[in-house]
């Protein structure tokens, strides 16, 4: 049987290769390729044992080329330290003798457990993409005393951090028999300008009860020489990496600078963001921890505006570019009249605005409550404020205060063209979402992806972040999380079911575009946008 894989495939399909479905022993072979994926034909139609591997890709090739896909099943895999580092020996895990796993049914998982991305499927729908599950597997690529990891957080803060460092620490310890553990101190640049911490299951024991990082955190810094030439110089084999989209975007230029390289080094992401704008994976750990504190906030704006005559409250919460905390808070709080986000663009004046809507809501219910997440109406607040955006030291863009324009643009409206007094309440608790101690469910969340990241890494995966999809945690090419966001589908029902709890305008009936117009003598700008 041949079982090369044709070299003008990889021209054409540079990222994929294939798995004989009849061959599963194959897989090993061809994960030697510079390869993240692989497709496992199950059609009727596939070429039998008889056909050679080379007649396989062909037929793959011509069913792929006319958009015949539909009986295939797709891997996207992540790479594994033997990809480059074929000699690498591997070791029985000693999970094997550990009693706490000794009574799992099935105590590791193999090559052949995937997770599926779309679990909604047809009868006759495509099998769709798949991700490898995460868990321990049957053999390791690191022996307990030869591991030296680090860990690294960088980025915003988010509930869970802590308990993501203790569980790399206890699970590297009490799992792998690991007691060389690093702590790489404030974000990116420690690991070139900062000494190291020692992280033991002692010196971690309580830190998933505190807010913040234990390792301190930084934007910007990210050198990918220097920081890849302290690896080498610690001797460190095992990275995790703690970080949103921009962390993950540097974990991958890490890792592909340890391959060239050629060291024998794991790098592992746990994706972190309180935005929860990371692709792919369900929902980000520390999203639910904030939705609930946020619950604070919303509970006392409402009282405040409910005990004075035409109260509005604003509340300002987290999302940069999305609005999940914003919705979720919504949904789950039913004070809030209106949300704001910024997929959604809105207005101001005129039919279908926000100020005629508030006015039905305080003549109706003489007060309301409105939540705005940070990102929503910037081009607007940049277009009435004239004001340039500023950059932080990672390249993000700094926001405008949309909260604090909207108060001050309400109170004008209002008291000098309705001639009407309201009682503004404007809250920001920003900072405050997400500077405390992750929640029981987010604990137990955090728990499982440190230790999924901890079985990889052991593995010997390498360039992968860890997340669940569709409830199964999975190991993810970090380019899978990097190269899109998630955001706020309007056209999902998620959204609908918002729209329908608050009863707000959905601000759709408008077109892209600034209006100048005249209300009762003044003239204002007004953006319609679709
Ligand atoms: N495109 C990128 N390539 C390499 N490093 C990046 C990239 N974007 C951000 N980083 C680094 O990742 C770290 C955190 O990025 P930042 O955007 O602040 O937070 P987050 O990872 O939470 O999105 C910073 O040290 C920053 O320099
Ligand atoms: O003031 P800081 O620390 O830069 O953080 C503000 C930003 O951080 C965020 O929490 C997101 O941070 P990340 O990109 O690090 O996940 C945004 O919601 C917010 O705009
Ligand atoms: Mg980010």
């Amino acid at each position: 049987m041949d079982l090369s894989i044709p070299s003008s495939f990889f021209e054409t399909f540079s990222s994929h290769s294939l798995l004989h479905p009849l061959f599963p022993s194959n897989f090993q072979k061809l994960r030697s390729f510079p390869i993240n994926s692989y497709f496992n034909l199950k059609s009727r139609k596939f070429p039998s044992k008889s056909l050679s591997w080379r007649q396989n890709c062909n037929y793959l090739r011509s069913q792929i080329s006319s958009g015949n896909v539909d009986d295939v099943f797709v891997l996207e895999d992540v790479p594994h330290l033997t990809d480059f580092l074929p000699d690498l020996a591997s070791y029985s895990n000693p999970l094997k003798k550990s009693q706490a796993y000794a009574i799992v049914k099935q105590s590791f998982v193999t090559s052949e457990d995937v997770v599926a991305q779309k679990i909604v499927v047809q009868r006759n729908s495509p099998r769709g993409v798949h991700f490898r599950r995460a868990g321990p597997r049957e053999k390791v690529y690191f022996t307990p005393e030869e591991v030296r990891a680090c860990i690294v957080t960088c980025g915003g803060l988010c509930p869970g951090i802590n308990t993501v460092i203790r569980e790399i620490v206890c699970g590297l310890n009490y799992m792998y028999g690991v007691d060389n553990v690093l702590g790489i101190e404030g974000g990116y640049r420690g690991f070139y300008s900062k000494n190291t911490l020692t992280l033991t299951p002692k010196v971690v024991n309580d830190i998933h009860k505190r807010g913040g990082t234990f390792l301190r955190t930084s934007r910007g810094g990210h050198d990918t020489h220097k920081i890849v030439d302290s690896i080498q110089d610690r001797g460190i084999n095992q990275v995790y990496i703690i970080g949103g989209d921009g962390t993950q975007k540097g974990a991958a230029l890490i890792y592909k600078e340890v391959e060239k390289r050629g060291l024998r080094v794991a790098v592992a992401g746990i994706p972190k963001t309180i935005d929860n704008d990371i692709a792919v994976i369900d929902k980000s750990f520390g999203f639910d921890t904030a939705v609930e504190e946020a619950q604070r906030a919303i509970n006392a704006a409402h009282v405040e505006v409910e005990s004075v005559e035409n109260g509005v409250g604003i509340v300002k919460l987290m999302g940069r570019y999305c609005g999940f905390i914003a919705t979720h808070a919504t949904l789950a709080s039913r004070d809030v009249d209106c949300c704001l986000i910024p997929e959604s663009p809105f207005y101001l004046e005129g039919p279908d605005g926000l100020f005629e809507y508030i006015e039905l809501r305080l003549k109706e219910n003489g007060h309301l409550v409105i939540v705005v997440a940070e990102g929503a109406g910037q081009d607007y607040v940049a277009q009435s404020t004239h004001a340039a955006y500023e950059k932080d030291a990672s390249g993000n863009k700094l926001l405008l205060d949309v909260g604090l324009w909207l108060s001050q643009k309400i109170k004008d409206h209002f008291v000098n063209v309705r001639k009407m007094e309201v009682n503004m309440k404007y809250i920001d608790p920003t900072y405050m979402i997400r500077a405390i101690p992750s929640n029981a469910s987010d604990n137990i969340y955090c728990t499982l992806l440190a230790h999924s990241a901890v079985h990889g890494a052991m593995a010997g995966y390498t360039g992968f972040t860890v997340g669940p999809v569709n409830s199964r945690h999975a190991y993810i090419p970090i380019s899978r999380v990097t190269e899109a966001t998630n955001t706020v589908k309007l056209t999902d029902r998620m959204w609908a079911r918002l729209l329908a709890s608050t009863n707000q305008p959905s601000f759709l009936n408008s077109n892209d575009m600034l209006q100048e117009r005249s209300i009762d003598g003044e003239t204002v700008t007004v953006t319609k946008t679709t």
